[in-house]
């Protein structure tokens, strides 16, 4: 059913519906129910029941009852498949998560081959908060007809070793286009990338009309005031449907810093030498008889991986 129709009063006899949040702003959320888009406020109970910071975010299935035309009032959240969170500073020097969004399915790391010039060290932070979050990445390399096909596979070939899917892409010769908006069918993918990589291209070229303003809208709202982005969850509506998450996304989440075993582990290629090391507790950075440096040395780990493994053990980051 079309987004925007609403329901007819009679059918508020039906009981329940099942549908996905697409938005949540001051206390109201857009649900897409298959009896269309319902505007709804959270019953009061379940306000007692939830943690404030994850009550109902977009992507979360939700049980809604109707109360009126085109309103609803969610009655329930169905457990989550997955979730990508921001840990944020909580009280007495805690962290608390703060989700984001809900039953993600994967996430799409854009980065462009040139223009701006590509930074693996920043690819490296961000495969690291999808291994932490046990998202699926999938690495888009855009604007591929600046460099030529083999510079592109040159630069983005480690990656596809260590096993993460890479898609080339040019909106100039709309080459990986189709095979991106296969990839998109049926799931919530998170989109995210630096300004000017191409995401917007990018999705135009998937669909048109397709666009992330998240860009625009917190340049507009950060002048002289807090950010209030709105996180949207925008439906594409191609045969099997799928959602493309509009959100500040991964950008700004940030790393905070991960003990060891865990930022080791989050560097997959990693994880076949982590028992090996002489030390239970190996840092991996200067212990004697350490299997992941030997595997640098072997060159089964690529010295550019290790050394973002050792500057995110060396930087202060933290939140
Ligand atoms: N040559 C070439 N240029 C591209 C390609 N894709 C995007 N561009 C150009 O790159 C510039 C930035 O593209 P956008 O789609 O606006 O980038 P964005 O990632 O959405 O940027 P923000 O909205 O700032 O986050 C534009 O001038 C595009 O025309 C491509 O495949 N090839
Ligand atoms: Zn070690």
């Amino acid at each position: 059913m079309e987004i925007g129709q609403t329901v007819s009063a009679p059918e508020t006899k039906t009981g329940r519906l099942i549908g996905t949040v697409l938005r949540a702003q001051s206390g109201f959320f857009w649900v897409l129910t298959e009896q269309g888009l319902l505007e709804c406020r959270l019953r009061g109970r379940l306000k007692k029941e939830r943690q404030a910071t994850d009550l109902v975010v977009i992507g979360d299935q939700v049980e809604v009852v109707l109360v009126g035309y085109g309103q609803g009032a969610i009655e329930a959240v169905l457990p989550r498949r997955s979730q990508l969170a921001r840990r944020a500073a909580g009280s007495r020097g805690a962290y608390k998560e703060d989700v984001i969004v809900a039953n993600v399915d994967q996430v799409l790391l854009v980065f462009a081959c040139a223009k701006p010039e590509f930074t693996p060290r920043m690819l490296d932070r961000y495969l690291v908060i999808c291994e932490h979050s046990e998202l699926p990445a999938i690495i888009v390399a855009t604007k591929i007809d600046l460099v030529g096909r083999e510079v592109a596979e040159s630069l983005f070939r480690p990656y596809e070793q260590i096993g993460y899917p890479v898609v080339y892409t040019s909106i100039i010769s709309g080459e990986g286009i189709a095979d991106l908006r296969d990839r998109l069918i049926g799931k919530i993918s998170v989109v995210t990338g630096k300004s000017g990589v191409g995401k917007s291209s990018l999705l135009n070229a998937i669909q048109p009309g397709l666009n992330l303003r998240t860009g625009e809208v917190s340049e507009r709202l950060t002048k002289g005031r807090h950010t209030t982005t709105v996180a949207e969850l925008i439906p594409l509506t191609m045969p099997g449907g799928g959602y493309v998450a509009d959100t500040p996304g991964i950008r700004e989440i940030g790393l905070w810093k991960l003990p060891a075993r865990d930022l080791a582990w989050c560097f997959r290629e990693f994880r076949p030498f982590l028992r090996d090391c002489y030390f239970a507790g190996c840092t991996h950075l200067h212990e004697p008889d350490c299997a992941v440096r030997a595997a640098v040395e072997r060159g089964e780990i690529t010295p550019e991986r290790y050394d973002s493994y050792v500057r995110l053990m060396n930087s202060d980051e933290e939140g």
